[in-house]
């Protein structure tokens, strides 16, 4: 399965540019590198403009998930649509899109962690729903939203569901950089998965994102890594039989004392 991750630089509170701009990126990169799946980075429609969501957000009846699923048909392509800032009887969440290569919205995820950092939880909703597993060309796989990354108890209850590819759809700081390329390569060899993370460029309101998008393979070893600054895909081959070989050369699922531990 080839998979692209398209980390790109977001025009903040401006929805129509930002889908203009996918709509771009996805056609120049399924007409070159024709990938399996595109991936694409977190509240890739608002970035972080948090105080204007209630006007800027998508909700029943909005464009994005339309647009999104057409642009996954007209492509063929499989499209883990990163994440929008989505408005439902008051609520916003912070809601992640898997949609498949006929158009078909197959599983949505909404971020379960708030970061206190940012202000998020005065202005978001957490996630009401366990992360679940879904499955594209018969491989199971799951999509986590960047501060996820630091919850080893999510990716790990991912991988017992049997992901063997976890998504990592962000907004990651540089000042962090050091967090996000470390824990992503830790999160891979603990759970013996493939790590697939499209993180933006750019800058907003005096924060400067880390870019450097990585694709992981189950033995931790990096395969493929954006620049910090610029946008561009970064595209690999995963052979997700690795998961179940790398399982059993090391065993881990089998040694786990679950009783003496949450
Ligand atoms: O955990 C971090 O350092 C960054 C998290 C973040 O920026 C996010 O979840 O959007």
């Amino acid at each position: 399965m080839l998979v692209s991750s398209l980390q790109m630089d977001i025009v903040p509170g401006d929805p129509a540019a930002n889908r203009a701009n996918v709509a771009e990126a996805v056609r120049q990169e399924a007409d070159s590198t024709r990938p399996d799946v595109i991936v694409l980075p977190e509240m890739w429609t608002t970035a972080y403009t948090l105080p204007d969501l209630p006007f800027t957000a998508d909700q029943p009846g909005s464009e994005t998930i339309p647009f999104l699923q057409k642009l996954a048909a007209t492509h063929h392509i499989h499209l883990i649509g990163g994440s929008i800032a989505w408005k439902e009887n008051g609520d916003i969440f912070n809601r992640a899109l898997v949609i498949n290569n006929h158009g078909e919205l197959i599983y949505q995820y909404d971020k379960l962690h708030l970061v206190p950092m940012l202000d998020e939880p005065a202005y978001l909703t957490g996630g009401r729903h366990k992360c679940r597993i879904f499955e594209l060309d018969g491989i199971k796989m799951g999509v986590i939203i960047c501060y996820d990354l630091r919850f080893p108890e999510l990716l790990r209850d991912l991988a017992l569901q049997g992901a063997q590819v976890i998504f990592v759809v962000a907004e990651w700081p540089d000042a962090r950089r050091d967090h996000w390329y470390h824990l992503q390569i830790a999160r891979a060899i603990e759970n013996q998965c493939y790590i697939v993370s499209c993180n933006r460029t750019g800058s907003y309101n005096g924060t400067d994102f880390a870019g450097t998008s990585m694709i992981i393979n189950p033995w931790g070893h990096v395969l493929g890594e954006g620049h910090r600054y610029h946008e561009q895909s970064v595209h690999r081959t995963i052979q997700p039989d690795q998961v179940s070989e790398i399982r059993s050369r090391v065993p881990i699922f089998e040694s786990r004392r679950p009783e003496f531990y949450p």
